[in-house]
């Protein structure tokens, strides 16, 4: 098993009553190599659902195995260890504005380097070809010395995302990794994500606004909604009737990157053709 969670709830410590949980009983599962992606209105419990899975943050309830392992229950070490095995990228990646995107993507493995190597690292990059090839997959290998804030929203999502596969971790995360992008740009980063998930075997667990992407490009989608699992099923049997349930408080459009004039038929009468993943 890749991940476990079993009966998971999580209350934020801002003093929410019991019923607005951000995650209310929730049980997942997802073998090796599955690629999944977390679809949901604002709010619904998306990205603490990542959190869990990124060992950001422990459930108030119930219990989480990732990769074998128990994390709450590790020794700071071995809690270490296992962050190492597991990457998240951003909508935001948290990168210091002046850091430069070679330094900015070779982070990705700080966690597998000793703290002797990862301080000659900030000082001066150890992996240089690794950071390049990694931009490389996401076109953006010609900004690899620029400073971060220098870069656009979008650039900075590439390199969150290049940090992500420069790692190679076991258990990959994105929390809304696409979002600046331009919608062809989208579908090929999450192309790359897919293709890099499949090649190595690796767990690949994305949350994404937009429903069109979600369906096109992965094998399995989980619907999250007020904090509980809504529907978790393979893209294909996703249904028009399921999505509208899904963000009904929304007011009836659903969220999707291609043409906004197109809102009532999410999902292509023939079966999808799937240009990306
Ligand atoms: N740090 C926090 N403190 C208190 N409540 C929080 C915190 N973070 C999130 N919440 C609440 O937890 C619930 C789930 O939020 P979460 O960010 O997981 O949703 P989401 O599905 O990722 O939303 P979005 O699509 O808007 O990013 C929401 O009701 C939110 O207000």
């Amino acid at each position: 098993m890749s991940f476990a969670l079993h009966r998971v709830s999580v209350h934020y410590p801002a003093g929410r009553a019991a019923t607005a949980a951000a995650l209310d009983d929730v049980t997942l599962t997802a073998a090796p190599g599955e690629r999944i992606a977390l679809i949901g209105p604002s709010g619904a419990g998306k990205t603490t659902l990542l959190s869990v899975l990124g060992t950001v943050l422990a459930p108030t309830v119930g219990s989480v195995e990732l990769l074998g392992a128990a994390p709450w229950r590790l020794s700071a070490r071995g809690l270490k260890q296992l962050r190492g095995r597991i990457g998240t990228a951003y909508q935001a990646p948290p990168i210091p504005p002046r850091q430069r995107a070679v330094t900015a993507v070779l982070a990705g493995r700080l966690g597998q380097w000793s703290a002797l190597q990862a301080l000659a690292s900030l000082i001066y990059p150890r992996d240089i070809p690794g950071a390049r090839a990694a931009l490389a997959r996401l076109n953006l290998d010609e900004r690899l010395f620029d400073r971060c804030d220098r870069l656009s929203g979008g650039q900075l999502q590439r390199v969150g995302i290049a940090r992500l596969l420069y790692q190679e971790a076991g258990l990959m995360l994105a929390d809304e990794p696409v979002s600046a992008l331009d919608p062809a740009l989208a579908r090929t980063t999450l192309e790359v994500l897919n293709a890099d998930a499949q090649a190595r075997g690796a767990t690949l667990v994305v949350s994404l606004h937009a429903v069109d992407l979600a369906l096109e490009c992965f094998p399995r989608v989980v619907g999250v909604r007020a904090g509980r699992i809504a529907f978790d099923l393979p893209a294909a049997d996703v249904s028009d009737d399921l999505l509208h349930a899904l963000y009904a408080q929304e007011g009836g459009g659903l969220p999707r990157f291609a043409d906004e004039a197109d809102q009532v038929a999410l999902r292509p009468a023939a079966p999808v053709v799937i240009g990306c993943c």
